[in-house]
């Protein structure tokens, strides 16, 4: 199995590592457009191998293609991060030129490879990698969803001073202030989180949750990379073992959840063809008005990217 890792900046490199710790493939290749970067961070990581005991090859490339030819997972975390006082949106035109130029070459290189997106804003970014891509919509999908639930769920972790690994929870829409956090499928170990949490923590939860990534921004002049690196790999993972794991996942909508032409987070098992199946969940009427919220705020941003695409033509 040979993984490409587009970007070799804290999110790539991150997320270059963890597949390499945890040997999810035997290849992972690391492109950067920096003269230099990805290789210094690929030997990097294969220095690392003797003392985690791993054997995964870490290779980098200076825009070399050719060096990530037949990937069978393409992860794109090159673009742009944003800076306090911005919100992901503000990325759109810079990122969506550098999505658009990667993708390309990546299909050109990968023709058959699964194309997750991490880059920001996530969900515009995903529609603009798979209408590049001309792939079908279950393999060029976007992560935003294990990120956003991993906070949520170390968010309850520590209000109930608990695991997290107990913890269990979805979580739908935009990846962004309209974002859905369902606390209505939020278990620990079994137990729904409402007989544990009083509503008002809840809440605040839910609001930390939303605000989550600018939470970071703020304390740290950019944006995170642990847990998106960790998150990106571990959709590689699922689909590289097969394993058919469910997680939130950014990709088209043709009429789940009575939604056409928008790319939103949801529910998915992930496996080898990439998402296997979209989970449509009885949303009540609350949950529902949240993710119609959600697909308004994305499709406006859409839009945004169609305007600026025709505009440049
Ligand atoms: N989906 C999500 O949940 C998350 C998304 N992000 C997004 O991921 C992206 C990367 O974030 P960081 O790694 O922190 O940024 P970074 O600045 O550390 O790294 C980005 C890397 O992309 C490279 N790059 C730029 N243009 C390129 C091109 N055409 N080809 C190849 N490489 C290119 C840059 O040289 C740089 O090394 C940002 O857009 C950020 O907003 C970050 C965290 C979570
Ligand atoms: O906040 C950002 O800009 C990066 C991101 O998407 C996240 O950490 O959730």
């Amino acid at each position: 199995m040979k993984i490409t890792v587009v970007g070799a900046g804290n999110v790539g490199a991150t997320c270059a590592d963890v597949l390499a710790y945890k040997e999810v493939a035997n290849q992972v290749v690391l492109l950067d457009i920096k003269e230099g970067i990805a290789e210094g961070k690929a030997l990097d990581i294969w220095q690392k191998a003797p003392i985690d005991l791993y054997d995964t090859r870490t290779i980098g490339a200076t825009n070399d293609y050719s060096k990530t030819a037949d990937s069978d997972v393409v992860v794109i975390t090159s673009g742009l991060p944003r800076k306090p006082g911005m919100s992901r949106d503000d990325l759109i035109s810079t990122n969506a030129n550098i999505v658009r130029s990667v993708t390309e070459n990546v299909v050109k290189h990968s023709p058959n490879a699964i194309i997750i997106v991490v880059s920001n804003p996530l969900d515009v970014m995903t529609y603009c990698a798979h209408i590049t891509s001309k792939m079908p919509r279950t393999k060029v999908i976007g992560m935003a969803g294990i990120l956003d639930t991993a906070r949520y769920r170390a968010f309850l972790a520590e209000e109930i001073n608990c695991s997290p690994k107990d913890i269990q929870a979805v979580l739908m829409g935009g990846h962004g202030d309209t974002m859905v956090p369902l606390p209505r499928y939020t278990t620990v170990a079994g137990i729904p989180v409402t007989e544990l949490v009083a509503k008002d923590k809840l809440d605040a939860i839910v609001n930390r949750t939303i605000n989550g990534g600018g939470e970071l921004v703020k304390l740290m002049g950019t944006s995170a990379w642990y847990a998106p690196g960790s998150a990106a790999a571990q959709m590689v993972e699922a689909i590289v073992k097969d394993q058919r794991r469910i997680f939130p996942v950014c990709m088209k909508l043709e009429g789940e959840y009575g939604i056409d032409n928008c790319y939103l987070g949801v529910p998915v098992v992930l496996g080898k063809n990439g998402v296997e199946k979209i989970i449509e969940l009885k949303l009540n009427d609350e949950e529902k008005a949240l993710l119609e919220v959600s697909r308004q705020k994305v499709s406006e941003v859409m839009q945004a990217l169609d305007t600026m695409t025709a505009a440049a033509k």
